[in-house]
């Protein structure tokens, strides 16, 4: 194959998901391709390289097997993953790379450094870089994300709050499954060996409404047609990362195919704040079979900055999600109103743009109950009138305005000002 740019497929998916075994697959299956390799593992010796050079025909010696060990390509090893790069390209001697991240990755990060590479990313110049001046990502091209999911410990995950240290953040198995599921272009549900047709449908039905976009396969010990997963042409950065579920939600409720497995959700949207107490501990009581939430929210008290919420399983992440229109100055306000006149329709004489627009998915949710629960942790008529101040607010404060618009610029969920909270009382 001659191209200009080597195109990648970068595998993630929660430990022992299965992408070693996804990957000897595809080393032992025969393809047009030459491929090359590179293996991140979070350990000092990398196992799973290791593994691969015994299940295929390359060897740990051979250069294009590179292993990145001790970090994570998501965080501390962003610029090492395009010094390897950036050395492999030079070699030039095969067509196609794949990249298995570890099982604690993220896959944004590492397709944001795989799209924008030293150039146009935040990344501090690696020596190499500084030395050669080689921007690897002129030589590649991010063509499939896959993340690789294991049916049988779908459900146990999916509500595991158990924590794991990644990098300097600290986050649990589910949310970074859910972050995994609504992050590909291909989703292998894997370990279907162990799992029964009506348990495999509940759980597709599932990552259908978190990840509509993806092409789903099942597959049994990581074997996958090698075309689904290369050379595919599917990666798209704003799709892959506009597309989750609860985007499109907002947008165009879902017909409710799904709802014989009783997956569901709604919108909840309001125009009067949340009373501080009562939201908070909603939040820490929320039922389990919620299992995602995202939006952003007017906190009584908080009348500055909005706050975004995200919730997936048992966590709960806080940013600052911009700035109400309401305090800007009306000039300011009035180029808005020029760009988006449907901002001024539902411009409140009082409270400006301020209100809440939450989305939940859920299985089996109580819509109705729920419903009236939001409804209930907002402030009452009384309420509306008294001091907002004296409420006991146990959400973090956000120091600085410009997280807010940092926040509201990029990717709330990378935004470092996120918090992680407990809301306890
Ligand atoms: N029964 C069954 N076992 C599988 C299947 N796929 C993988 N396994 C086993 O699951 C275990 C984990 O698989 P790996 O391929 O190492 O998973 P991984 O995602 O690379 O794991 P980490 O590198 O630790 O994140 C291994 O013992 C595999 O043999 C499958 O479809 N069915």
């Amino acid at each position: 194959m001659s191209r200009e740019t080597i195109p990648v497929t970068v595998l993630s998916g929660n430990l022992g998901a299965g992408k070693t075994t996804v990957l000897n697959n595809l080393l032992n299956t025969q393809t047009d391709l030459d491929i090359a390799v590179l293996v991140n593992d979070m350990g000092e010796v990398n196992v799973d390289a290791e593994r691969v050079a015994e299940h295929s025909d390359i060897s740990e010696d051979d250069e294009e097997l590179i292993e990145l060990s001790n970090g994570c390509i998501c965080c501390e090893l962003r610029g090492d993953l395009l010094d390897a790069l950036a050395k492999l390209a030079q070699a030039r001697e095969f067509d196609y790379l794949v990249i298995e991240s570890t099982g604690v990755a993220e896959p944004l990060p590492v397709a944001q450094t795989l799209t924008m590479g030293f150039d146009q990313s935040d990344l501090d110049p690696t020596e190499f870089y500084e030395e050669t001046g080689i921007e690897p990502m002129d030589y590649y091209e991010l063509d499939t994300t896959v993340t690789v999911v294991d049916a049988h410990q779908f459900w146990t995950t999916f509500g595991s709050a158990e924590s794991l240290m990644d990098g300097d953040t600290e986050k649990d198995l589910g949310s970074l499954l859910v972050e995994q599921i609504e992050f590909c272009d291909v989703l292998l549900l894997n370990k279907c060996d162990l799992v029964d047709e009506a348990a495999l449908d509940e759980i597709e039905a599932v990552v259908e409404v978190l990840q509509p976009r993806a092409e789903i396969l099942r597959t049994e010990h990581g074997a996958v047609d090698p075309d689904a997963i290369l050379d595919t042409g599917r990666f798209d950065f704003e799709a892959a990362s506009q597309s989750a579920g609860w985007m499109q939600e907002l947008e165009e409720p879902h017909a409710s195919a799904e709802e014989e497995h009783g997956v569901t959700s709604f919108v909840f949207e309001s125009r009067r704040p949340f009373h501080p107490e009562r939201f908070a501990d909603l939040l820490n009581e929320l039922p389990t079979n919620v299992v995602r939430s995202k939006g952003h929210f007017w906190l009584a008290g908080r009348e500055d900055i909005a706050l975004g919420i995200d919730v997936a399983g048992q966590s709960i992440r806080l940013t600052p999600a911009g700035q109400w229109l309401a305090t800007l100055p009306a000039d300011e306000q009035a180029q808005y109103f020029e760009a988006y006149p449907e901002l001024e329709e539902s411009w409140h004489p009082e409270y400006g743009d301020r209100g809440s627009q939450l989305v939940l998915i859920g299985t089996d949710m109580d819509h109705d109950d729920l419903r009236a629960d939001l409804e209930a942790a907002t402030l009452t008529d009384e309420e509306m009138d008294a001091d907002w101040s004296a409420f006991e607010d146990r959400f973090p404060t956000f120091e600085r305005l410009e997280d807010a618009e940092e926040a509201a610029d990029g990717d709330a969920q990378s935004a470092e000002s996120a918090e992680e909270v407990g809301l306890a009382d």
